[in-house]
């Protein structure tokens, strides 16, 4: 059996998903939200207009997934540490799968890192890369990576995980995998709030590629394979995140870029971690000049037009990562 912990958008679209392959519980902290869920068939607070399959299970009891081999961890990144803490001990030995975006603010670690710390006796894994929740679980083809340290354990995770419209690619690189989908959110709140202030497709265009490159800075910087980060987790996130309004990284750059307000309550993983990405940067002494335009723009202490401006009045160079 396969447990999915955190009934949002993600946890709900994979659990959808996943019922395909074999029984598969799908957790809540909430028990309203649980019971909701069972009268109206669907998730009408996360992930309307989707049925929920009648094989899936539903819960509130976090003993409902002790015969759970595999548990995906559907929440969002500075409340991951939370979560495993307080579910340590039902969740030993178990294979958890991270499926989320970000870096932890207070620690500057990824999630595999966080897993490991917590869980220690867990396999860790992270589930990324391009995919929309809705697009999931419709059932349109998608294709992610699963990236796995022990390869022999990320094998028969992909296969447990892979459907017939979602396509894992597996991969031993946790930290290539992990930095790509926490950075392209970055880069996404970026070009949303170029795109929202008027600035123009080809400003996107830029925004992408230099965002790219500081990726790949920070990458080699931490020792990741230059090869994830142009795979479905770096490039492949980004692109879809930067160019598409179902985002909501991308449509909170928006907001920033036409001056509106923005619903606090929807996760927004890229403001935290532009934030925590940044004094990761500084220890390093790595130059990433977008993701601290991001953090002037998410903490209010930049306008657009400044932080376009610092970006253009950089000294001239040659172009390389
Ligand atoms: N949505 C998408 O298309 C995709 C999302 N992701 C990633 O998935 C992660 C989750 O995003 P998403 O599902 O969209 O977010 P949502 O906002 O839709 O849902 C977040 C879920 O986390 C739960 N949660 C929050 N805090 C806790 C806690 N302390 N204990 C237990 N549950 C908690 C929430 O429960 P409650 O409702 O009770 O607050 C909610 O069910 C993010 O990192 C995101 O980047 C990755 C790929 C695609
Ligand atoms: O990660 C995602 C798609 O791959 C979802 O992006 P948002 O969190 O910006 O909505």
């Amino acid at each position: 059996m396969i447990g999915v912990m955190g009934a949002g958008a993600f946890g709900t679209a994979l659990a959808i998903s996943l019922t395909g392959n074999g029984p598969v519980t799908l957790w809540a902290r909430d028990r309203t939200h649980i019971d909701e869920m069972r009268i109206a068939g669907e998730n009408a607070r996360r992930l309307p207009g989707t049925a929920l399959p009648d094989t899936l299970r539903l819960s509130a009891d976090i003993d409902e997934l002790q015969h759970a081999t595999i548990v995906l961890l559907a929440v969002p990144m500075q409340k991951l540490r939370t979560v495993l803490t307080e579910y340590a001990p039902n969740l030993a030995g178990k294979t958890l799968v991270a499926c989320c975006k970000g870096v932890e603010l207070e620690t500057l670690q990824g999630p595999v890192q966080v897993i490991t710390e917590t869980v220690p006796d867990a396999v860790a894994a992270i589930l990324t890369g391009p995919g929309f929740a809705h697009d999931i679980a419709k059932g349109l083809p998608t294709a992610m990576t699963l990236a796995c340290a022990d390869a022999l354990a990320g094998g028969a995770l992909q296969d447990r995980l892979s459907t017939a419209n979602l396509r894992l690619y597996r991969t031993t690189d946790t930290i290539g995998s992990e930095l790509g989908g926490a950075l392209k959110n970055v880069m996404a709140i970026a070009c949303g709030a170029a795109m929202g202030a008027g600035l123009g497709e080809s400003a996107r265009a830029a925004l992408m590629t230099r965002g790219y490159a500081e990726m790949q800075r920070m990458a080699q910087a931490v020792g990741a394979r230059a090869e994830t980060l142009s795979g479905l987790s770096g490039f492949g996130d980004l692109t879809l995140t930067c160019t598409s309004e179902q985002s909501r990284n991308a449509r909170f750059g928006l907001s920033i870029g036409r001056g509106e307000d923005f619903d606090a309550s929807v996760t927004v993983e890229g403001a935290a971690t532009a934030q925590a990405v940044q004094a990761r940067a500084r220890a390093l002494q790595i130059d990433m000049p977008i993701t601290d335009a991001v953090c002037g723009l998410t903490n209010g202490q930049l306008r657009v037009d400044q932080a376009m401006n610092n970006l253009l009045s950089r000294p001239l160079k040659e172009e390389k990562c």
